[in-house]
């Protein structure tokens, strides 16, 4: 046989060995996953679902409606509006008179305007936990709304109103399934607090971290704490059809900076070649033409898509792909969207941007403010070197405002009791909705509670689709009168749940994909 021949028939050989061995690989990769979580089933005792009677969903409506109507917003850490935020804390008084009056709950105030409430359990051996949510909004300016913003009006099944989903809703869901509870007869065996903050939008140093201190002095120290976060998506993750229920395990961390050039000023008839306006303006351009890299799966990330890689659709139906390979193509998808990049990347917003006075006046000064949102496999001060790299101009004053680090990651394994029951009540209430653990993209009250537990829960009962995504923080902030109820049964479902003193044990069928 002639050379060149020889070497034709070795190259196929080869190729078919590499072949062989890339099959064996992807086997080996595709084998270690486990069927998706929609296939536990939980051992052991189911818990009541709530049936509301008609007075009781139309209190729920009313009393969500009612504390929509108070424009609790946060300007600034310096400007809330505090007669509403005192309005407010009025409110729930008079709508949950049994919890304000049991003698199971003990209620404060902490720092004038966040409550603190304490549920006394019949079990004092059992750790209690903790459920937040924060009364305070952010502002809603009337123009493009529907309707008006602190109207609460009710249309087409949605309750619409600044706080419908951020985060009013918890606030009147958990204190109305605890009214329930009380209401018929249950008493719960493990201890629990509810606590409400009130600047949660603006930092939560004055309310959060208030109930913290109070708590640290008395030597509380919690089993798990759930507070707002991610939430049940729908067609928000790229090729997952189904709705799937996002844990937030931990939570981006945060920079904000101010980004400041000081040029001489002058009259407009002799300008400079770069003004402050120029200068500046080049600077955050950079910054936003240079995005943060992409640090999929070097983070909680990769747990989220391990966990989901059952459900996830092949985006090429007519190529038969591996897991894994499908994998891989959505990496690249994730970014095209604002709310997937957010979770492989550190993001950068330009929030704010000032200079000039006067049409025929060079400015002064020009002042940009930048917040960047940490990805977990990334520091504080590695976001600031790249970002002192990326402007690369000594004319741009570089200022911290405020930052912190990526938040711990919490457990979320086979052991841990507070993931397994916030995974069973959500099984039970959103129809056996797949759980995975995520990356809760915003800052919430529960980063202060760092202390006094390593179990941080950020998860929002209720479902969002793509569509509502820009509506938190956006307008038309609605949620349906469905979902309210949804919400109040996951708080009612949880807090008996939680009364187990074992970590629920699922059944998990493992299988071959
Ligand atoms: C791979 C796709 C996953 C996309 C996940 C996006 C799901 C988004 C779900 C909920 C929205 C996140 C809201 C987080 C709570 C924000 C609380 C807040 O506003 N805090 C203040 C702040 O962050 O400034
Ligand atoms: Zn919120
Ligand atoms: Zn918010």
């Amino acid at each position: 046989m002639s050379r060149a021949r020889w070497r034709g028939v070795g190259g196929a050989l080869l190729g078919l060995l590499l072949f062989g061995v890339g099959i064996l690989v992807a086997a080996l990769l595709v084998r270690t996953y486990t069927l998706p979580s929609s296939q536990v089933s939980w051992q052991g005792p189911g818990v009541a679902e709530v049936k509301f009677t008609p007075d009781e969903r139309q209190l729920l409506k009313r009393a969500l409606i009612g504390a929509l109507r108070i424009p609790t917003v946060s300007f600034s850490e310096e400007e809330q509006n505090v007669t509403a935020l005192a309005e407010l804390g009025e409110y729930i008084r008079r709508v949950f008179p049994r919890v304000f009056s049991s003698s199971i709950i003990k209620h404060e105030v902490v720092a004038e305007y966040s409550h603190l409430f304490a549920v006394q359990g019949s079990d004092l051996s059992l750790k209690p936990y903790m459920i937040l949510a924060h009364l305070d909004v952010v502002p809603a300016p009337p123009e493009g709304w529907d309707v008006p913003p602190f109207s609460g009006e009710e249309r087409d099944g949605y309750i619409y109103g600044r706080g419908a989903l951020d985060n009013k809703c918890c606030v009147i869901g958990a204190l109305q399934a605890l009214d329930l509870l009380l209401k018929r007869g249950y008493k719960p065996k493990r201890s629990f607090y509810i606590g409400l903050g009130h600047d949660e939008e603006v930092s939560g140093h004055k309310g959060a971290m208030k109930v913290v201190e109070k708590l640290q002095s008395r030597g509380v120290k919690l089993l798990f704490v759930i507070d707002e976060g991610l939430a049940v998506v729908e067609g928000v993750l790229h090729g997952v059809k189904k709705p799937v229920a996002l844990i937030g395990t931990t939570e981006k961390g945060s920079i904000t900076l101010n980004l400041t050039v000081n040029q001489p000023p002058g009259h407009s008839s002799m300008p400079p070649a770069e003004t402050s306006i120029g200068i500046l303006a080049a600077a955050v351009s950079r910054l936003e033409r240079n995005p943060m890299p992409n640090m999929f799966g070097e983070g909680p990330d990769a747990f989220m898509f391990e966990k989901l890689a059952g459900e996830v659709r092949n985006v090429f139906p007519t190529v038969p792909l591996s897991y894994t390979v499908r994998l891989i193509v959505i990496f690249r998808m994730l970014e095209q969207k604002p709310s997937s990049n957010a979770i492989v990347r550190t993001t950068t917003a330009i929030t704010i941007f000032n200079a000039g006075v006067k049409a025929n006046v060079i400015p002064h000064i020009a002042r940009a403010t930048v917040n960047f949102r940490l990805h977990p496999a990334q520091t504080v001060d590695e976001v600031l070197d790249i970002v002192r790299n990326t402007v690369n101009d000594e004319r741009v004053e570089i200022s911290v405002l405020d930052s912190f680090n990526p938040l711990p990651i919490s457990p979320h394994d086979e052991s841990n009791f507070g993931y397994q029951t916030l995974q069973k009540t959500i099984h039970s209430v959103f129809s056996a909705a797949p759980v995975a653990p995520g990356i809760c993209i915003g800052n919430t009250d529960s980063r202060h509670f760092v202390n006094l537990t390593d179990s941080i829960y950020r998860f929002s009962p209720f479902k969002l689709k793509a569509e509502d995504l820009s509506r938190i923080h956006g307008l038309n902030e609605r949620i349906s009168v469905e979902g309210l109820e949804q919400l109040t049964q996951f708080y009612y479902q949880l807090i008996q749940n939680a009364d187990f003193d074992k970590v629920p044990v699922a059944h998990r069928a493992t299988h071959e994909l």
